[in-house]
């Protein structure tokens, strides 16, 4: 086992699941596990395309189009800045002059939005090869080498006439073979975490950048799990793209802490298709090997539950605090219900819509437990959600 970050916690080789992350000591609901920079941050080619977010942290420009003070690079025409800092900033780490002759030739092709994503992941990385290889080594140590597939060769032809290019023009850069290409297009798949917008509205999340970080790489999945990531990319100052892990719940010294990679409010069948596809293995957590063993009428009522225990008052905030006994007969309350329901009655927003999952702000001495959501943002008191406990019991 080594430290990794802080001294929260530990990376461990578990059996079947590669390397993972343990608590190194007993974690109260809410802490912060990690806080971490990104090591790595792409934007979705059709966010970019609106020109509306900055090419070095991910910003939405709020003002109107054409109304605001944000610049767009005159040579690439593709990267937009929302500060003269970001612009400055970026000139000699996020856009180089290579990536900026990248971006140049990224407009001209006539690779789709989802290889242009991928691209845009293909350039980050060869700018940080070159720029910090210590950095791309990190990257190199992540999971995931994959099969030469039609996308990778897709890619490597286009990195290689941007590399031949950038030759031409300056100096001796190294090629990546087609392999390499392709495994780092599989670490990419398994490692990187989007960035979303939530549009209230319509409840629709959109994918605005992705980021990979050194150590969150190491968190494995599980359908139920014990720790959730937020971001803040709006928040204003720096560091608005870290990541950072909270736990849900106390979790005891020398446990392996999970996340969930997909919101926890997918079906069973949703969940072993992103896993099998997109991460390269079969989930065999507590709440798949349940629900492996459903009926149709089983999925078709848990749905239900879920669906009546987050229908939910939004009315009232009274400022009292539960008792823990309250909260104790609310939880036996539900067990009786189906497994794992008093889990999304606890964890999962209930703004109609949202999917997130709730977490405990950082524990604060003496006072109630208020939850977040981190999707929305929204925040739920104890109270609250002893309400929503009693209205279920009453309409069932
Ligand atoms: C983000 S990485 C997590 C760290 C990884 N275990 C490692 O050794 O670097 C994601 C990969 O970890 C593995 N993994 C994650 N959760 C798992 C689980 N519950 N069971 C088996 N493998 C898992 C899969 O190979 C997945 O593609």
């Amino acid at each position: 086992m080594s430290e990794a970050s802080g001294s929260m916690l530990k990376q461990a080789t578990l059996s079947a699941r590669g390397r993972g992350l343990v608590a190194s000591h007993a974690i109260k609901a809410g802490e912060i596990l990690l806080q971490e920079p990104h090591l790595l941050l792409y934007l979705d080619a059709a966010f970019a395309s609106l020109n509306a977010v900055c090419f070095h942290c991910t910003r939405l420009d709020p003002s109107p189009k054409g109304t605001g003070s944000w610049t767009i690079c005159p040579v690439c025409q593709t990267a937009t800045f929302c500060s003269l800092d970001c612009a400055t900033s970026s000139s000699s780490s996020t856009h180089t002059s290579f990536v900026c002759k990248a971006l140049s030739l990224l407009r001209l092709s006539t690779l789709d939005l989802d290889l242009q994503t991928q691209a845009r992941y293909l350039i980050a990385a060869y700018n940080l090869a070159v720029l910090s290889p210590h950095d791309f080594q990190q990257l190199l140590a992540l999971e995931g080498d994959g099969p030469v597939d039609e996308k990778a060769n897709v890619l490597h032809t286009f990195l290689s006439e941007v590399i031949r290019h950038w030759q031409v023009e300056t100096q001796r850069l190294p090629s990546w073979s087609l392999h390499f290409v392709a495994s780092l297009l599989v670490k990419d798949q398994r490692n990187a975490f989007g960035l979303s917008t939530y549009f209230s509205d319509t409840h629709l999340r959109q994918v605005r950048a992705y980021a990979i970080y050194a150590q969150a790489s190491f968190f494995n999945h599980d359908c139920l799990p014990n720790a959730c990531r937020f971001d803040y990319i709006d928040r204003p100052g720096v560091g608005s793209t870290d990541i950072i892990i909270r736990a849900l719940h106390d979790i005891p010294d020398g446990a392996e802490i999970c996340i969930s990679y997909f919101p926890i409010n997918w079906s069973l069948t949703e969940r072993q298709k992103k896993l099998r596809d997109e991460y390269g293995f079969i989930c065999k957590c507590e709440r798949c090997q349940v629900e492996e063993g459903w009926s149709d009428e089983d999925i078709a009522e848990q749905g239900e539950e879920i669906s009546v225990e987050r229908d939910t008052s939004e009315e009232g905030d009274e400022d009292m605090e539960a008792t823990d006994e309250e909260v104790m007969d609310a939880e036996e309350d539900l067990q009786g219900s189906f497994p794992h329901a008093m889990f999304f009655a606890k964890y999962l927003c209930p703004h109609e819509g949202c999917g997130g999952t709730l977490a405990p702000l950082p524990p604060n001495q003496g006072r109630a437990v208020i939850m977040e959501c981190n999707v929305c943002g929204q925040l739920r008191s104890e109270e609250e959600f002893l309400r929503e406990i009693e209205e279920y019991r009453v309409s069932s």
